[in-house]
């Protein structure tokens, strides 16, 4: 791993770090860039959370998501709750950032477009489920 000073990037080795680092500023989240993602504590992968309006569009995302995952033969780290779907990139051998994460990060956001992604508090949430199964229901 290499670390690169701008954006303190752990590059997987073999990488072009300076065009990795070029492609990754696009996504991350700042006021400058209007990325959705953030670069994980350990600076070697991109994480951020999707929400959908419903579980039905969540697997559709996810399916599509894990199609490409197959065809790439990159796979992510992710957690699912109902609505909401946390993605990491990161490459496990040789370890980092590579530019197959970067694909995939980029790949998730237009599929995610695709999906009718909302932002957080129109998803029907654990909270919403659990207010019409639990505390109200007799
Ligand atoms: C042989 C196979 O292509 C490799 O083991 C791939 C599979 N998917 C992978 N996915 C991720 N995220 N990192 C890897 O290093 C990786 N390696």
């Amino acid at each position: 791993m290499r670390a690169i000073d701008e954006l303190s990037i752990s590059v997987s080795k073999g990488e072009d770090a300076k065009a990795l680092a070029e492609r990754v500023t696009p996504l991350l989240q700042s006021e400058a860039n209007g990325g959705k993602w953030q670069l994980t504590p350990t600076s070697d992968g991109l994480t951020r959370t999707f929400r959908f309006k419903t579980f039905k569009k969540t697997w559709g995302f996810m399916t599509a998501v894990a199609e490409r995952c197959g065809e790439v033969r990159h796979h992510p780290e992710w957690s699912n709750v109902f609505t909401k779907t946390t993605i990491t990139w990161t490459t496990h051998a040789p370890r980092g950032l590579s530019g197959k994460d970067v694909d995939m990060a980029e790949f998730c956001d237009e599929t995610a477009r695709e999906f009718g992604e909302v932002e957080e508090g129109e998803s029907k949430g654990c909270g919403d489920f659990g207010k019409e199964v639990g505390a109200g229901a007799k």
